[in-house]
């Protein structure tokens, strides 16, 4: 299972139309946590928006397994594709049990019951996000970190062939960030799915991940191994500000001299 992005432009619409991306070509493989990377505004909710078919391509196609993205209905989208965003979600009186059964709405209509094994799977997943204890609590009762656990239990549940997360730790505090991207990893090993998210933690991504997507900041996005990516400069080009400096030795980002 491979996300193909094919001449990808992206943006928004309009007389004249904002491009944000343009002419993106980048592969994210099965059994892989492949990292967006790039400084603010460079546009990456744009494009994993524009990968999940949240929002319409300006040109190019997005292929999963072969199949084009962009031409697909919503409701097979969404047997597909499982999408987690940083919005602060009002999940309002359900309980976080209730939320990842969700998960299972594109697969079964509304008025179906949960299976055996469904309700099996929907423990597993909470359970695999360390959210087990909050299957009875409300959403509004939850801290933003405990919501997106749930939320992104409620991903697992819906078996897709691509997750893509946008600042799935965004809430998190250190300690879970790492967990967090370490478990993302053992997911998409173990299910051979695709997982795609974005996310500001650069160093940690430099440390762990495998695959890099980095969106330069000037409408490019290229992809590598971290190491290429900084060894190429592509990094520092990206990240380095008047008053920071990326070290490509140490792999860190130190303050510079003004
Ligand atoms: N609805 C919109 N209409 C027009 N332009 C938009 C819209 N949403 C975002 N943009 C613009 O698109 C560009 C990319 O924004 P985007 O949110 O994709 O960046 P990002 O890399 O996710 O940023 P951050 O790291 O700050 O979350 C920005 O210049 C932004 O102003």
């Amino acid at each position: 299972m491979t996300l193909v992005l094919d001449d990808v432009t992206v943006g928004y619409p309009g007389r004249p139309a904002r491009t944000v991306l343009r002419d993106v070509r980048l592969t994210a493989h099965s059994g892989q946590v492949t990292a967006l990377l790039g400084p603010n505004g460079a546009g990456k909710s744009t494009l994993l928006r524009s990968v999940a078919g949240l929002q319409r391509v300006l040109g190019g196609s997005v292929f999963l397994d072969g199949d084009d993205v962009t031409k697909l209905s919503p409701a097979h989208r969404a047997r597909r594709i499982a999408v987690v965003l940083t919005d602060r979600v009002d999940g309002g009186l359900l309980t976080g049990g209730e939320v990842a059964a969700l998960g299972r709405l594109p697969h079964q209509g509304f008025t179906s019951r949960l299976s055996a094994d469904e309700k099996h799977l929907i423990a597993e997943s909470l359970d695999r996000l360390g959210a087990t204890d909050l299957g009875d609590v409300r959403m509004h009762e939850m801290s933003d970190g405990q919501r997106q656990r749930v939320l992104i239990a409620r991903a697992l549940v819906q078996q897709p062939a691509l997750l893509v997360l946008d600042e799935p730790s965004a809430f998190l505090d250190v300690a879970a960030r790492v967990e967090l991207l370490a478990l993302l990893d053992e997911i998409a090993t173990d299910a051979g799915i695709t997982v795609l998210l974005s996310t500001h933690d650069v160093e940690l991504v430099l440390r762990t991940s495998q695959h890099v997507w980095l969106a330069a900041g000037d409408g490019t996005v290229v992809d590598g191994s971290p190491a290429a990516l900084i060894e190429s400069g592509a990094i520092t080009r990206a990240f380095d500000s008047r008053r920071v400096r990326f070290d490509p030795y140490d792999g860190i980002f130190r303050l510079g001299e003004g």
